[in-house]
């Protein structure tokens, strides 16, 4: 099982420009996300939502939050596994991160900024809400249009309002070097999807259904949506969520941000439209929350595929 830099994941243009809900091509396009989905279990998404100057701010938000002395970087404590701060690991000596919870909401990023400026630090903040509101919208359109596509706009607009995103700045130390190095190791997201937004390193491998490495290699104005583990089960096994990994070679540091989407305070249920004869259910509801908590015990870890273990039938 190589690396193989021949395949490369599909891209779609969700720019402004090409995204006209009322025109006869939406349709087209949604099941042409929906269908990607399927296959890929993740696509690159070409948005103009963020700008060029935005996109600047938030890469410099992020290098001085990593250049933050470690013991105020490690202030920043979730209760959502995985989440808070997470650095010089044995396993990992590439990888650090700090997450953000319910970013999107004005008091959490002026929060998160005191915690690791009690001084202040306006631009961090205002980059960090500006970046996250403008790729939340992404999820949205993306949402919608899978929900469009399965006949379930009903059924996403019940969960909308209970979306969380939690926004992850991380850091790779550049390798040591000509080998490869592992900066993360391979798993999917727990999430119900992920949009990464990375400097001009790349780093990033997802597994195709074949059990070959994609090595990802995208523009500055181009997101990978990928689907997590929680969309799986919502979409009743339909959008799986594929295995990813970074794997760090050359001379520079890699700063990427994730945003994470996961439901709060509402059970994710499948769809009764996604569940016939062809499709029997394959998940019982299920709380998001408690699923993340469930993955971080020694069942969950263990677990081939903690989802189904979970809430599988
Ligand atoms: O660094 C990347 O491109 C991917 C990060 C990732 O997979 C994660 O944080 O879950
Ligand atoms: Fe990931």
């Amino acid at each position: 099982m190589g690396s193989s830099t021949q395949l490369k994941l599909p891209v779609i243009d969700l720019s402004s420009k090409s995204l006209d809900l009322n025109s006869s091509s939406w349709v087209t396009k949604c099941d042409e996300v929906r269908h990607t989905l399927e296959e890929h279990r993740c696509f690159i998404a070409v948005y103009d939502g963020v700008s060029r100057e935005l996109r600047d701010a938030i890469f410099l938000a992020s290098q001085e939050l990593f250049n933050l002395p470690t013991e105020v970087k490690a202030l920043n404590i979730l209760d959502t596994p995985y989440s808070g701060y997470s650095g010089q690991q044995a396993m990992l000596p590439l990888y650090e991160s700090l997450g953000i919870e319910d970013v999107t909401t004005a008091e959490v990023a002026e929060s998160f900024t005191k915690l690791m400026w009690p001084s202040g630090n306006q631009s961090f903040c205002e980059s960090v809400l500006m970046y996250s509101k403008a790729v939340a919208e992404l999820d949205q359109i993306v949402m919608k249009m899978v929900a469009k596509s399965y006949g379930i706009e009903e059924h996403y607009e019940s969960i909308r309002g209970s979306t969380i995103y939690l926004l992850k700045p991380t850091k790779y130390l550049r390798a040591q070097g000509n080998e490869k190095s592992l900066g993360l190791l391979p798993h999917s997201d727990k999430s119900m999807m992920t949009y990464l937004h990375q400097n001009e390193v790349n780093g990033l491998e997802i597994m195709t259904k074949d059990g070959e490495w994609i090595e990802v290699d995208y523009t500055p104005s181009s997101y990978v949506v990928m689907a997590g583990d929680a969309c799986m089960a919502w979409t009743n096994g339909r959008i799986e969520a594929p295995t990813h990994r970074v794997m760090m070679t050359g001379d520079k540091d890699r700063y990427v941000l994730g945003l994470f989407v996961s439901i709060r305070d509402h059970h994710i249920q499948v769809p009764q439209q996604l569940v016939d004869e062809d499709h029997p259910l394959l998940f019982h509801a299920f709380d998001h929350y408690k699923f993340m908590h469930f993955y971080h015990t020694d069942e969950g870890i263990k677990s081939e595929c903690p989802i189904k273990t979970y809430c599988g039938i």
